[in-house]
């Protein structure tokens, strides 16, 4: 163990970084001051990063993590190192051994397991779902519309949530419908306390944490979410036994993960309520919140840049007409424009703005540095994908074109779905989703930003509050404003 804390140290000693870190609690005191201090911090380890040529250190406590902020580098470790960092084992605490931060043993019988869930075949049938409940989001909308600023947030949150539960596993939860949904509440207070727990290693300790009212309330949040899709889970192993399960088989046979999972597992003697619990969850965790910060950025960004609304507004014209008629899967590869902004949006503000590794074996990058066995690392998506060495002079610009002008200038230079064998399941379902949401929302509605100011010609726009617990959101709550688009008659403007 000595041996292997002295090569870590070596490491570090190779690997430059300014900032301070303290006996004991290394840089964990300037994580401290919840949200907007996490993101501050990870801002600053990111342009740390690049400023020492990708690499810098962060001490989490003892708990040592390269961070590195280089596509080339992090493309030779996601690509050889598979091990989830031991901080994960919080987020284990709620999702079990589910696929996404699961020991490899287990992640990958399991990832081949749910892997052909997201079959084109099966993707192309959801849209009729995001379609419906898009539908629902832009009626809920109506409300505000004309009413001046208010958050977005709780309309896009609620609207994933009601979109993976019913392709998970076949239930309405009407998050969209219902003011205060349980199981959404249960499942934001069970992600913000693992976040604190996170950067917070003086919480680390399980019989520390037990003493603290932080546990209650995370193992209480916890049985209202585990009980939910337990109830669900039975209820459909009892239906498809009986061989009458009609209620939730949709007229045009779309199957919900749950029931791919079952059949794909083996069926009976496939997966057990556990593992199934465990995956379900998985796609709640990673499908939900994800989405809703990468749509709630966009509708920002289009609100911020009326010119690019307009473009978008535009290319839906061409597409749609000036029908009424829903979103469908055939629709969707035929709006480039919106594409190149969702991407562009998630290029500046990915909802994930960092993942974490562990080093397995000794990994010599180009630099010559080597990393050493018993380190973690902190893939730095944020400050990649503001590299100006991969983006160019204008990396922090919101420029939807440069998606469509040329191609990456490195193939892990965009990675806001991670990248190699462990990156993101969801990345084709997650842009289905948010496009049919974008498309119906800007179908029906003019957006802007309440606090722009007229200067001239130009609209000053004041710079986005960015906070981070488990995702990296606008601490303001994604507020903007809606006009209809529609006029008394019903025909669009
Ligand atoms: C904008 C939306 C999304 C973003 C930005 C995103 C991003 C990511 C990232 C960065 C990872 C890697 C996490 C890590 O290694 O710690 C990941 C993994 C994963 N995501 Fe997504 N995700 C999104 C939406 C979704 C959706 C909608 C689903 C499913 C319905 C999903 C399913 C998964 C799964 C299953 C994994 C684990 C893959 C594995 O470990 O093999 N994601 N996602």
């Amino acid at each position: 163990r000595w041996f292997k804390y002295r090569r870590i140290l070596q490491l570090v000693n190779r690997i430059k970084c300014d900032i301070k870190a303290y006996p004991l609690l290394g840089h964990a005191y300037l994580f401290i001051g919840g949200g907007d201090s996490h993101m501050l911090t990870c801002k600053r380890l990111g342009q740390e990063a690049i400023k020492n040529g990708g690499l810098t250190n962060l001490w989490l406590g003892d708990n040592y993590f390269t961070v590195v902020g280089d596509p080339v580098d992090f493309e030779l470790i996601l690509r050889s190192s598979l091990e989830k960092d031991d901080i994960m084992r919080f987020a284990r605490n709620l999702i079990g051994n589910g696929t996404i931060f699961a020991p490899v043993s287990i992640w990958r019988p399991r990832r081949k397991v749910l892997a052909p869930t997201f079959s084109p075949k099966n993707l192309n049938s959801f849209v009729r779902i995001f379609s419906q409940q898009s539908t629902v989001l832009a009626e809920q909308l109506q409300k505000e519309a004309g009413r001046g600023p208010f958050s977005l947030w709780k309309y896009l949150t609620s609207y994933t949530m009601d979109s993976v539960c019913e392709t998970a596993l076949g239930v309405d939860v009407n998050a969209q419908k219902t003011e205060d949904e349980p199981f959404l509440k249960a499942f934001e207070k069970c992600s913000i306390l693992i976040a604190e727990r996170m950067v917070q290693p003086w919480i680390y300790a399980d019989a520390v944490y037990k003493l603290l009212p932080y546990h209650e309330a995370f193992e209480k949040s916890k049985s209202v979410i585990c009980n939910f899709i337990d109830k669900i889970i039975k209820s459909k192993r009892t239906a498809i036994k009986e061989n009458k399960d009609n209620t939730n088989k949709k007229s045009d046979d779309t199957k919900t993960f749950l029931e791919l999972l079952i059949e794909g597992s083996g069926g009976e003697r496939g997966y057990s309520d556990l593992e199934l619990q465990e995956e379900t969850l998985v796609l709640a965790v990673a499908g939900t919140d994800t989405s809703a910060v990468g749509a709630s950025f966009t509708v920002s960004m289009l609100a911020r840049y009326p010119a690019v609304q307009e473009k978008v507004y535009k290319e839906l014209l061409e597409v749609f007409g000036d029908s009424e008629r829903p979103v469908t899967a055939e629709d969707l590869p035929q709006l480039k424009y919106l594409d190149a902004v969702v991407r562009e949006t998630l290029r500046l503000y990915p909802p994930v703005p960092v993942v974490v590794g562990k080093i397995e074996k000794d990994l010599e990058l180009p630099s010559g540095i080597t990393l050493v066995p018993g380190c973690g690392v902190l893939v730095h998506i944020w400050g990649t994908q503001r590299n100006p060495r991969y983006w160019g002079d204008d990396a922090e610009q919101f420029r939807p074109e440069r998606f469509l002008e040329a191609p990456l200038q490195h193939p892990a230079a965009f990675m806001a779905f991670s990248h190699g064998p462990r990156n993101c399941l969801g990345y084709q379902y997650a842009m289905m989703s948010m496009k049919t949401a974008l498309a119906t929302l800007i179908r029906n509605y003019r957006v802007s930003i309440p606090d722009a100011t007229k200067n001239g010609s130009r609209t000053e726009l004041k710079p986005i509050r960015i906070t981070f617990d488990v995702m990296m959101k606008d601490a303001d709550r994604f507020t903007v404003q809606l006009e209809s688009r529609r006029k008394k008659d019903g025909k669009f403007r």
